[in-house]
């Protein structure tokens, strides 16, 4: 059997509604398997259909012509081949691509017109060849998941990174214990490590098997901006000055199984004196329960996270019981279509009408985040890599969440500092430019990464300056929506979200240049020994020697502060003037 001809038979099951699964019709059976390329040709057929019929509702002849064929899978993978394929053209000869081959340049002409005014969904299929991601050049991953390391996540609320280190090293070798280097407290170990169930740390919740992938959203969240905003300080007498003696809130929204909310809870609790409490909702019952066993198990249960049976949408942004909340962690139902071992990926992630549910459901729920008066802080993740649910959701969400904010303030996406060095970042489509899709943080297996496709994006919410002044920030410096810009300034900087809610940005080691990685054979890891560098818990960063606001600004009277931050602002002016003039007479002498 010819390659379109096997193509075609594997792809007449999965156009029906309800039919099998790519991966249970290609590999489940007793059948030989079918080779890489009548797989590929396949995927890139299911995820390019809605542009295909996009064309045929152009190009009425060829529509009628065609509803004439018995073949019609044939049809599919020909016009695949013909219009978006490596080639971009039809092999070999027979009756349906002389009927394809009939109406080629008005094919081509309506993909065009489809290209230059189809959504931006349809101009990233046809820009990717009808792949999903820039550079994707399979639909299977690039490195097999069994070939993958194993990422392992130090639960801080129970262990530290150097106490999991020492362990691992112990049950598994020096030689296979490695720290990643971009993702806090995450050991890397070979894929052929294989007893991990047996690891007492494991068992005792210490540690969480976690994919690379799952981790980068609590990261983003509770590192976003790199100055441990949640760190509010110590704990307040009673009744002094009606400051409430808690921390600050976060929100998980769609939080079960927990995976996210306990690293999260982990994050923001990480050597605070008072206590975080991140609540956890989920409208499944039975996830609900899921994550209030994992909760138990990751030391969470004392309050630091609260499980709540609730469907976020229906949550008041106005509800008084949310006066602390600063924080949400949106990962909401998707496609799924970046888990390499889920037999749903391929096909669902060619749904358009399940794309187009999910994708409102996301952006709904990103904009009811948005509406949060007390919120400064938000993650929104996926896994999936279709655009629809991640950069389009994101663009859409900052022109309604905008849109509904009143004057002085918006929400912008921004770099988020925790992940400066993850490389893969967001794509460029309508409604994003370019530095703010390099915001947003991507993982790729697809295209060599080893670890589950992944999107995370981070924003902020800024203060609009008027005329003439720099948006957001007093003292300048702000990490906002500028790619090269991940790093903090220099000196301190202070954002202001809203009266009376300050946070102080530090420089130090923040401000200073990434160090180069020395590879391990996995990318961005290093192998490190228990008690090196960055093992142990993190200390909260001293204050800038240039800043005049001191990092606990908690018992500093607003009127006070507001003087500081004045008089910091001025400094850090005449301290540009001065730079700018001896550069400029630094050029003069050459
Ligand atoms: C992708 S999963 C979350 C995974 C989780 N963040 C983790 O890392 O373990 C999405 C979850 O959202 C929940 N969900 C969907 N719609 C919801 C809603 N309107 N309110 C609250 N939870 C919702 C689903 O029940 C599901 O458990």
């Amino acid at each position: 059997m010819n390659q379109y001809k096997e193509a075609s038979k594997l792809l007449g099951p999965l156009l029906k509604k309800n039919g099998p699964g790519l991966k249970s019709l290609a590999f489940g059976g007793k059948k030989k398997a079918p080779s890489k390329a009548v797989y590929a040709t396949v995927c890139h057929t299911l995820r390019s259909k809605q542009v295909l019929d996009g064309v045929l509702g152009i190009v009425d002849k060829a529509r009628k012509d065609f509803e004439g064929l018995r073949d019609k899978e044939l049809m599919y993978i020909l016009l695949y081949e013909l219009l978006l394929g490596p080639y971009k053209g039809i092999r070999g000869g027979g009756g349906v691509k002389r009927v394809i081959m009939k109406h080629e340049k008005a094919l081509q002409a309506a993909l065009v017109q489809l290209a230059t005014e189809g959504d931006a969904a349809t101009k990233n299929v046809i820009s990717s060849g009808g792949g999903l991601t820039s550079g994707e050049g399979s639909s299977l991953p690039t490195v097999k998941p069994s070939h993958w390391p194993k990422y392992i996540r130090v639960n801080t609320l129970k262990a530290t990174l150097s106490e999991a280190v020492s362990s691992a090293k112990e049950k598994f070798g020096e030689a296979n214990v490695a720290v990643h280097q971009v993702v806090d407290n995450v050991l890397v170990l070979p894929s052929t490590v294989n007893d991990l169930y047996e690891w007492d740390m494991i068992v005792r919740g210490e540690v969480i098997i976690q994919d690379l992938s799952s981790c980068l959203t609590a990261v983003a969240l509770g590192g976003g901006n790199g100055t441990r905003w949640w760190d509010v300080g110590p704990a307040k007498k009673k009744g002094k000055k009606g400051k409430d003696k808690n921390g600050v809130v976060m929100l998980d929204a769609c939080a079960a199984p927990g995976n996210k909310t306990t690293h999260l809870a982990a994050i923001v609790n990480d050597g605070c004196e008072v206590q975080n409490q991140v609540i956890a909702l989920d409208r499944a019952s039975e996830r609900i329960k899921i994550l209030e066993k994992r909760v138990k198990l990751l030391g969470g249960d004392s309050g630091v996270v609260e499980p709540r049976h609730q469907d976020f949408l229906k949550v008041d942004s106005g509800d008084a019981g949310l006066k602390n909340l600063r924080a949400i962690l949106l990962d909401p139902s998707c496609s799924g279509s970046g888990i390499v071992n889920s037999p749903d990926r391929v096909e669902n992630s060619d749904s358009s009408e399940r794309l187009r549910s999910l994708a409102s459901f996301q952006l709904l729920a990103l904009v009811h985040s948005m509406s949060f008066p007390q919120v400064n802080y938000i993650a929104y993740s996926t896994c999936s890599v279709n655009v629809e649910e991640d950069e389009a959701v994101v663009a859409k969400a900052l022109k309604e969440g905008n849109a509904k904010l009143e004057g002085g303030e918006r929400w912008q996406l921004v770099a988020p500092v925790s992940l400066k060095g993850w490389k893969r970042r967001g794509l460029e489509v309508e409604g994003l430019t370019k530095e703010q899709a390099a915001c947003l943080c991507r993982s790729d297996p697809f295209d060599g990464d080893v670890t589950n496709g992944f999107f995370v994006s981070y924003f902020e919410r800024v203060k609009v300056a008027g005329e003439g002044k720099r948006e957001g920030t007093i003292g300048g410096g702000g990490v906002g929506e500028n790619a090269d810009n991940y790093e903090l300034p220099e000196g301190g900087a202070v954002k202001v979200f809203k009266e009376g809610m300050f946070k102080v940005e530090e420089g130090g080691e923040g401000g200073k240049k990434q160090k180069k990685k020395k590879g391990a054979g996995v990318k961005g890891v290093e192998v490190k020994g228990a008690g090196s560098k960055g093992e142990g818990e993190k200390k909260r960063k001293a204050p800038s020697q240039h800043s005049m606001v001191p990092a606990d600004i908690s018992d500093i009277p607003k009127k006070k502060l507001k003087k500081m931050l004045y008089k910091q602002r001025q400094r850090e002016q005449k301290l540009e003037r001065m730079k700018k003039k001896k550069k400029a007479e630094g050029g003069k002498r050459v």
